[in-house]
C-alpha cells in the first residue's frame, strides 16, 4: 500500500512543527526519514499514524488517514515508537499478542492462529526466551525489539518505525533491519522509518527524505540525498561520503583538522 503524504502541516504547543510536508512512500519500498534532532520527523510518522491532527492531506492506499476509525487504521498500519510506555507487569508474550487485538472480535479471545503469530515473531528476533519475562524486567535494546515485535504481529502492510536501533548492539541492529527488509521483499510490506545512523539509512533504504526545520528539504535516491553539501548544511556536521557496499553512500565524520 502507498502512503501519500502532500502539503502536511502539523502545529504542537501553538507552534509550527511541520509545514507544507511532501512525500511518496510507495508500496513495497522502504522509505527512510533523516534529519537532525527537533526536524520533525517523529512528528511526521504520528501524523501518519493518524495520532496527530494535521492540515494537507495523508493517505494510506488512496483512504485518508484522518477518516480511517482506529481499528481499520491497526489493520493498515502498524507503528513501532521510539520510547513508548510500556506496561510494567505484563509479559513479552502478551505484549506481543496485543498485535493482533485489531483482529479479535469484540468480547473475543486470541485464536490459536494469534498466539502462533505472535510465538513466531518473537522467534524471529531471539526473544522466545523471554516470552514468559515482564516488561519492567528488560534491558533496552530487549524493550526496544519487543516494541518492534508487537508492530510486526499487526501484519499491516504498512509499517512506520520511529528509531528502530538506537538501543540496539551491531549484530541485534543487523538482525531487526534484515528481518524488516525480508518482510518488506516477501510480503510487499511498505516501511517507513527514522534513522539517525546514515549509512544505515543509505544502506537499506530505497529511498530518503530529508527533512530540516519542519520541512522536506530533500528526498530521492540514497546517492542523491546524502551529499557533503547537503548533510553540512543541514546537520552541521563535517563529513566524507565514501562509496560502500552495492554503491550506496558511506558518511564518516571527518574530524576539524589544526
Ligand atoms: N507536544 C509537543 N508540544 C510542542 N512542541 C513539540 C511537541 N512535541 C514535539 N515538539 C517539537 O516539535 C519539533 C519536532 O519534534 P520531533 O520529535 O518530530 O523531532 P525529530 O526530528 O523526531 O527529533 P529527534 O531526532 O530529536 O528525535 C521539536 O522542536 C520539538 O521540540
Amino acid at each position: 500500500m502507498t502512503v501519500e503524504i502532500t502539503d502536511v502541516g502539523v502545529d504542537l504547543g501553538g507552534r509550527p512543527v511541520l509545514r507544507g510536508v511532501t512525500a511518496t512512500a510507495r508500496e513495497g519500498r522502504w522509505l527512510a526519514v533523516i534529519g537532525p534532532n527537533g526536524a520533525g520527523k517523529s512528528t511526521l510518522l504520528k501524523a501518519v499514524m493518524g495520532l496527530l491532527p494535521h492540515t494537507g492531506l495523508i493517505t494510506v492506499g488512496g483512504r485518508p488517514v484522518r477518516d480511517l476509525a482506529p481499528r481499520d487504521r491497526a489493520r493498515v498500519l502498524a507503528y513501532a515508537p521510539q520510547s513508548p510506555l510500556l506496561p510494567p507487569d505484563m509479559t513479552v508474550h502478551e505484549y506481543a499478542l496485543l498485535g493482533r487485538t485489531p483482529y479479535i472480535p469484540y468480547w473475543g479471545r486470541e485464536s490459536a492462529r494469534d498466539t502462533e503469530t505472535a510465538r513466531a515473531v518473537l522467534d524471529r528476533l531471539d526473544l522466545t526466551g523471554l516470552a514468559a519475562r515482564p516488561l519492567e524486567r528488560l534491558s533496552g535494546g530487549e524493550r526496544q525489539r519487543v516494541v518492534l515485535a508487537r508492530a510486526l504481529t499487526q501484519q499491516a502492510p504498512v509499517l512506520l518505525l520511529d528509531e528502530p536501533t538506537t538501543a540496539l548492539d551491531l549484530g541485534h541492529q543487523q538482525q531487526v533491519l534484515e528481518l524488516v527488509d525480508r518482510l518488506r521483499r516477501d510480503d510487499g510490506l511498505t516501511v517507513v522509518s527514522t534513522l539517525h545512523d546514515l549509512t544505515l539509512a543509505a544502506q537499506y533504504a530505497d529511498d530518503l527524505l530529508l527533512m530540516s526545520g519542519g520541512t522536506a528539504v530533500a528526498a530521492g535516491g540514497p546517492g542523491e540525498v546524502l551529499t557533503e553539501d547537503l548533510v553540512t548544511r543541514h546537520f552541521g556536521a563535517r563529513v566524507s561520503i565514501g562509496a560502500g557496499p552495492a554503491g550506496r553512500p558511506v558518511v564518516h565524520l571527518r574530524r576539524p583538522t589544526g
